[in-house]
């Protein structure tokens, strides 16, 4: 079976490539962003760490000023030399900071600017320690006065106020910077999620319609290995069907050429086999009596025995004109002819299929097997049953005609062209084994006057009772016909002359005893009277013999009928 569907339209199969172009430019552009943004938090924190570094170096710078500051005046208020000594290495660490302040400054001109004269009043601040310190090595009293009345007060002040400012404006560059990264951060992190998330919508879209695509192809797929199948099963059906029919076709064909009913039941029976290989069983014809029928031929393994002879009666096939299937002790009444089924489960079957034609029985073929059969098979039984039954029609119809084109119809003995066809036959056979053949040729005596007094019906009569006669003293192997009228011929093959006239004898007197019952009246008995001939070489026809037969037929009436003459015999004296 083809799919019954065709293929639905993928509706969404247009948007399939720019959707994966669009989530994969998305990707992109979210790679893109975060790089950017790795690159951008990093100059930032680069930024972030320089502010600090400013911020450090003001804190080192004023630290390191007092520092130097209170060294100094350790030293001035103590005199000893550790803090003379401290104050002089403090100086640089002073020196330096505000120099790298001013160094870390110059990408921002006006905190740089705060820077260098940060760096200034440094310088002038301890211009103004190393005069006090000078002054004190040299007098320390004025040392003590100059630094009450000193501007160093007032220098540490400013100092400190300046690295005040620049430490605000730094903290402002710092929030500044921070800010701008956060507001960074947030808008990356906006175009990360937006854009991964669109592109996830879009990939799962792109996924789900390939998933449906593919699970529409696997459907195509399944059913086109399905309709591959059906379409082998199919042909091989049709190449089943075409093998029956040919089948069916020659089983006709050779039913018209068969001879006899056996050869047509032999050949239905291996026709059966060789169909449907799985059932068994047997072909029945029934009599012309109609009272019984009989096994005629068998096939396959029979499943459930029937009966070799059956009465019609006993078949509900045969009763009813009708197919009669059974299985097990189920469905319809079981024929009689049939062996008993095991119980209700029994799995066996059994088919009994009527050969009827024109309303009559002919025969039935009985088949069983261990499953029902197929529709298939039905039908071929069907079919070969309504043609086996045309040909016994047809068979029987040529046989009646045969016996009436060689059989006299009033005595029931062969006719005279049965008796040519098959006396010389007979004949060769005979002289071929070297064996004698012997032709009786009777007459009935006075024939027409028994016509004349009793009418012609009565004389038909005495001819059917005659023929009657003989037909009961023959043998099989016996031919004998009427020639033609009141005379008849017996052809005794392998009979040689002495049992041939003890046979004529047997004949002539059993004609002599018998009477004929007709219209109520008997009449008889009536004489014949008997030539008989007997092949006497190889070289001898027919026509011969039947001349000797019927010389001495000619003889024994005139002799005075009522006797039986040898004809050879007779030539041999003469
Ligand atoms: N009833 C009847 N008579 C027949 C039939 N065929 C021939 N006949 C008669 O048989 C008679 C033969 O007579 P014939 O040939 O003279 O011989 P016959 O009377 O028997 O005398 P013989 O043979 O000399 O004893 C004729 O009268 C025919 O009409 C037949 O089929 N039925």
């Amino acid at each position: 079976m083809l799919p019954s569907q065709p293929t639905r339209p993928q509706p969404y199969r247009a948007y399939r490539l720019p959707a994966f172009l669009l989530s994969a430019m998305l990707l992109a552009a979210v790679g893109v962003a975060t790089v950017w943004g790795l690159r951008e938090f990093a100059s930032s924190s680069q930024w972030v760490e320089h502010s600090y570094q400013v911020l450090g170096e003001i804190e080192a710078t004023v630290a390191a000023t007092r520092t130097v500051e209170s060294s100094a005046r350790g030293y001035r208020l103590t005199d000893r030399s550790t803090l003379h000594a401290e104050y002089l290495t403090s100086i640089p660490g002073a020196l330096s900071s505000a120099g790298r302040l001013v160094a870390l400054t110059a990408d921002n001109p006006p905190q740089n600017h705060l820077a260098r004269d940060l760096e200034r009043k440094v310088r002038a601040r301890l211009t103004e320690i190393d005069r006090l310190v000078e002054l004190h090595s040299r007098d320390p009293a004025q040392a003590r006065i100059d630094a009450q009345t000193s501007k160093g007060y007032e220098q540490m002040r400013e100092l400190t106020a300046l690295a005040q400012v620049m430490r605000e404006r730094e903290r402002a560059l710092l929030a500044a910077r921070h800010a701008r990264s956060e507001h960074r951060a947030s808008l990356l992190t906006a175009l990360v999620v937006l854009g991964i998330g669109l592109a996830m919508v879009l990939l799962a879209l792109l996924m789900y319609s390939l998933w449906r695509e593919n699970r529409r192809s696997r459907e195509l797929e399944r059913e086109t290995r399905q309709a591959l199948i059906d379409l082998e099963a199919s042909a091989s059906e049709r190449h089943l069907l075409t093998e029956r029919h040919r089948s069916l076709s020659h089983y006709a064909g050779l039913l018209q050429s068969c001879q006899n009913l056996q050869e047509a039941m032999d050949m239905t029976a291996h026709l059966i086999a060789d169909l449907i290989p799985s059932i068994g069983g047997r072909c029945y014809i029934l009599r012309a009596s109609q009272n019984l029928a009989e096994t005629a031929a068998r096939f396959g393994e029979e499943k459930i025995v029937s009966a070799d002879l059956l009465h019609p009666n006993d078949c509900w096939a045969l009763r009813r004109g009708q197919l009669q299937q059974v299985q097990g002790d189920r469905g319809a009444v079981r024929c009689n002819h049939l062996e008993p089924a095991r119980g209700g489960d029994d799995p066996r079957w059994n088919l009994c299929v009527p050969l009827m034609a024109q309303n009559t029985s002919l025969g039935l073929l009985c088949l069983s097997g261990e499953q029902p059969p197929q529709d298939a098979d039905l039908l071929l039984i069907q079919s070969i049953a309504e043609q086996l039954s045309q040909a016994i029609v047809n068979l029987q119809l040529r046989e009646t005609l045969r016996v009436q084109s060689l059989r006299d119809p009033l005595t029931g003995l062969f006719n005279r062209r049965y008796l040519e066809e098959n006396l010389q036959r007979e004949l060769l056979r005979c002289q071929r084994r070297k064996l004698p053949l012997s032709v009786l040729m009777l007459d009935i005596d006075h024939f027409k006057r028994f016509n004349d007094t009793h009418g012609h019906a009565a004389g038909d009569a005495l001819l059917a009772r005659v023929g009657q006669v003989l037909h009961d003293l023959v043998r099989n192997e016996d031919i004998a016909c009427r020639y033609g009228g009141e005379e008849f011929t017996i052809v005794l093959p392998e009979t040689d002359a002495a049992t041939a006239l003890k046979r004529a004898e047997q004949i002539r007197a059993a004609i002599g005893s018998t009477t004929i019952l007709h219209l109520r009246q008997t009449f008889g008995p009536a004489t014949c009277s008997i030539g008989l001939a007997t092949s006497q070489d190889d070289r001898e026809t027919p026509q011969q013999l039947l001349q000797i037969a019927d010389a001495a037929l000619y003889r024994a009436k005139g002799e005075g009928r009522d006797r039986v003459v040898d004809g050879n015999r007779a030539l041999a004296t003469a």
